[in-house]
C-alpha cells in the first residue's frame, strides 16, 4: 500500500509534465520528434507530452516500447510483467527520438529500451525525458529532460502513478523498496 499522503497531486504532475514539454519545444524548434514511451508508466508520460507538442509539430510521432526481452535480469523472468509488445508505427530513420519514463534510476532500463529501439532504425539522436529523476545510475544514462529530480535514500522507492494506469496522478514516497535486498 502508498503511503496516503502523496509528494505529488494531479496539479504538481500536470505541472511538470508541461514545463518537460516546454524544454522539448526549447530545444527542438525544428521538431522532426518522435515521443516513444517505455511500457508502461513511460506510454501516459509520452502521451500527455504528445498531447502538448502535437499542437506545435505536425510531424510529431508517438510510439512505446517494452523492454521485458531485453531487460538484463531475465533469468526472474516471473516477476517480469507481461510482455506488451512494441508499436512504432513511424520510421526511425534520421528522427529526433525522445524515451520517456517516469523514473530514472540505475539506469537499466533506459539502456535496455535504446537497445530495443535500435532494432527499428537508426535515430538522427535519442535523448532520455524522466518524469522522475533519482541518483543511483549504473551505466552512463543522462536524462535530458526532467520533471523533478528527487534527492532520496538508496533504500526508499519513488512510485510514480499515473491516472491511465492506476487510477489516479500521484507520487509517492515509499520507506522500504520491497524489490530490492535491503
Ligand atoms: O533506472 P531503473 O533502475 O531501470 O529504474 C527505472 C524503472 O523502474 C520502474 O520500473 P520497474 O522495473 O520498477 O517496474 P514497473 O514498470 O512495473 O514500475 C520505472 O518504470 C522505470 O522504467
Ligand atoms: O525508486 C524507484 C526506482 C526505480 N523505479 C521506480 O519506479 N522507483
Amino acid at each position: 500500500m502508498p503511503d496516503p499522503a502523496p509528494l505529488f497531486d494531479h496539479q504538481a504532475i500536470t505541472q511538470r509534465i508541461e514545463r518537460l514539454a516546454n524544454l522539448i519545444r526549447e530545444n527542438h524548434p525544428d521538431g522532426n520528434l518522435a515521443l516513444v514511451g517505455i511500457h508502461s508508466r513511460g506510454v501516459p508520460l509520452a502521451e500527455r507530452l504528445y498531447a502538448l507538442l502535437k499542437p506545435h509539430f505536425p510531424d510529431l510521432e508517438l510510439g512505446r516500447v517494452d523492454i521485458s526481452l531485453y531487460r538484463d535480469d531475465l533469468g526472474n523472468l516471473a516477476t517480469i510483467p507481461k510482455l506488451i509488445g512494441s508499436d512504432i508505427p513511424f520510421d526511425l530513420d534520421d528522427k529526433n527520438v525522445i524515451l520517456c519514463d517516469e523514473v530514472t534510476y540505475t539506469g537499466r532500463t533506459t539502456r535496455a529500451a535504446i537497445e530495443e529501439l535500435l532494432d527499428y532504425g537508426r535515430p538522427a539522436k535519442v535523448e532520455i525525458a524522466a518524469f522522475i529523476d533519482r541518483d543511483g545510475r549504473e551505466f552512463p544514462i543522462h536524462a535530458a529532460y526532467i520533471g523533478e529530480h528527487l534527492d532520496i535514500l538508496p533504500h526508499q522507492r519513488v512510485q510514480v502513478r499515473f491516472t491511465e494506469v492506476d487510477g489516479e496522478d500521484a507520487v509517492y514516497i515509499q520507506d522500504h523498496d520491497i524489490r530490492r535486498p535491503s
